[in-house]
Order: structure tokens, then sequence, then C-alpha cells
């Protein structure tokens, strides 16, 4: 279990982010997490890391808290930001200075991922594409079995065929003790992988629940499909509206993220109270 509680952070103390933030992460998830440009997202996922430091608040990982950097937290940890440096070394020669510090380490099932994704270990990492680099770093996140994975934006720069490979390497590399948490603008192409979701807005969590939560109270279809009183959020199509309406049988509709994330932020209170019904 991860425990994020009464976190506050800003960039200047004139201009808080997060005020009072609380997060509980369960093992065997893989999050979503969603927000706006500048909502914090990425600040949310260094905080956690312990690369920012809150003003108060805690990030704990089973006992061990974010603010103290030890090796019992840091070992549980693996971060993939959005930007990543290298240093001028071979995928194999970075693998031989990292995995000592991640004693769960499977090297054998690293080789796998890095052949998948059709890198080969001689590679520098210096000289790599962008894309090439982010399937390196995600083999070494996944390879890593830390508890916790951090992961922002990790489909940027994967192409195509690349994007369903990371999706079917995440989901054989969750377990049940792991949590996985991801942050993205790619709906599309995390769909049917995160499981929460987690929606970031004006300094809060504003949204954390199950698939199967929302699928039981919310339906995602068509105008003329739902009652109008039951509407909560509507965006106009060419050829028909798409709503968000609440579930009024005992029906399950699948999730369309963009639609929850649009009527998550603009019907907030109406979105809240469908959900505690
Ligand atoms: N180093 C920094 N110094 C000052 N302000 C910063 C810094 N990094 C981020 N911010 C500000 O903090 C806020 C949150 O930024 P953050 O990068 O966490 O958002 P995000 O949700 O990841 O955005 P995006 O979706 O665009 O990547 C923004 O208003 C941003 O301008």
């Amino acid at each position: 279990m991860i425990n994020i509680n009464n976190l506050t952070f800003g960039y200047s103390r004139r201009k808080i982010l997060y005020n009072d933030l609380e997060l509980e992460l369960k093992e065997g998830n893989i999050y979503g997490l969603l927000g706006e440009n500048g909502a914090g997202k990425s600040t949310l996922l260094m905080l956690i890391a312990g690369l920012k430091q809150p003003y108060s608040g805690t990030v704990n990982i089973s006992g061990h808290f974010a603010s103290d950097a030890s090796p019992e937290f840091l070992k549980e940890i693996f971060f993939i930001p959005e930007e990543m440096t290298f240093p001028n070394v071979t995928i194999e020669k970075y693998l031989s200075v990292l995995a000592p510090f991640y004693p769960k380490f499977d090297r054998t099932a690293f080789f796998e991922m890095i052949t998948e994704f059709g890198l080969e270990p001689t590679m520098n990492l210096h000289n790599m594409s962008y894309g090439q680099k982010k399937k390196a770093l995600i083999s070494y996140g996944l390879a890593s079995n830390t508890k916790l994975l951090l992961m922002d934006e990790p489909t940027n720069g994967l192409d195509i065929p690349s994007k369903s490979q990371f999706r079917k390497l995440v989901a054989k590399h969750m377990s049940d003790d792991r949590i996985f948490l991801i942050s993205t603008h790619q709906v599309r192409d995390l769909e049917s992988l995160i499981d929460p979701i987690v929606i970031v807005d004006s300094g809060k969590v504003v949204f954390n629940e199950t698939l199967d939560y929302i699928t039981e109270k919310l339906v995602f279809t068509v105008a003329e499909k739902v009652d109008q009183s039951d509407v909560i959020y509507t965006e106009r199509g060419v050829a028909e509206d798409k709503v968000v309406a609440l579930n009024t049988t005992e029906d399950f509709s699948r999730v369309n993220l963009e639609l929850l994330f649009n009527a998550v932020l603009t019907q907030k209170e109406a979105i809240k109270s469908a959900l505690s019904k």
C-alpha cells in the first residue's frame, strides 16, 4: 500500500500546487493518472518518487518514507520520466550498474523485453532515438520488480506496434504485489490497461475509481439511448451526441475515458453525486 497524506507542495510558496493532497494506492493495480496540461501529474510522480520535497505531508511505501530516501524506500521504486538522460554506455553496461540497486531485478525478463522491442544489448543508450531510449527505460523499469513503478507519459515517442507491445509487457509484468502509476494524455494507448482512474485538478485528486465501480454507476452511450433526465454530460458529435448518464440498469457499458475525463472536469458535483448513489 502507498499512502500519500496531507501533501502540500508548490514551486513557490506564493503559488501552491497541491494542498493537503490525499491518495491511497493499492497493490495489484495499474492506476491511470489523468489531468489537464499543468494540472501537476509529473510533479505528483516526482513527489512520490522523493525527487521533490513537499512543504508538508508524507509519502509512505510499506512503512518507508520518501523524504528519508532510505535504501529500503529507493529499492522499491522506479521512475520512468518523460525526459530521459542516459550516460554514454551500452544497454548491458547500464544494466550492470543499475540492477544491483534493485534486489528483485529480473535480468532474463529484461533481455526478453529488449529483444521484443527490437533493441540489442550492445546498443549505446546515448546514441539511441527518443523512442528507443523509452523502450530501454520501460524494460529496465518493468524488470526492476519494484513495488512501485511510476511512468510519465510512457507511450510518447513509441510507434504504433510498440504501443501494443508496451501494453502487453505492462500487463505481463504486473503482479499482486506491484503498483503501477501511469500518467498519460494518450488514454486510447492505455485503454483496457489502466484501472483505477485517478484524475487531478486544481491541486486535488478529484477522482479515484475502478472501472467496475464507474460502469456500475455511469453509462457511456449515445443520447437517444438514455432518458434525458439521467444525462450528466453531453459531447456533441457530427452523427450523434455522446453522453455520460446515470446507470439505471444492471448492464455495464464500456468506459469511454475521454468522455469520462471531460465529464469529471466539467460536471464534478454531478459525477460525485452519481458515484455516491
Ligand atoms: N520547475 C518548475 N518551476 C516552476 N514551476 C513549475 C516547474 N515545473 C512545473 N511547474 C508548474 O507546475 C504546474 C504543474 O506542472 P506539471 O509538469 O506537474 O504538470 P503536468 O500535469 O505534468 O502537465 P503536462 O500534462 O503538460 O505534462 C504547472 O503550472 C507548471 O507550470
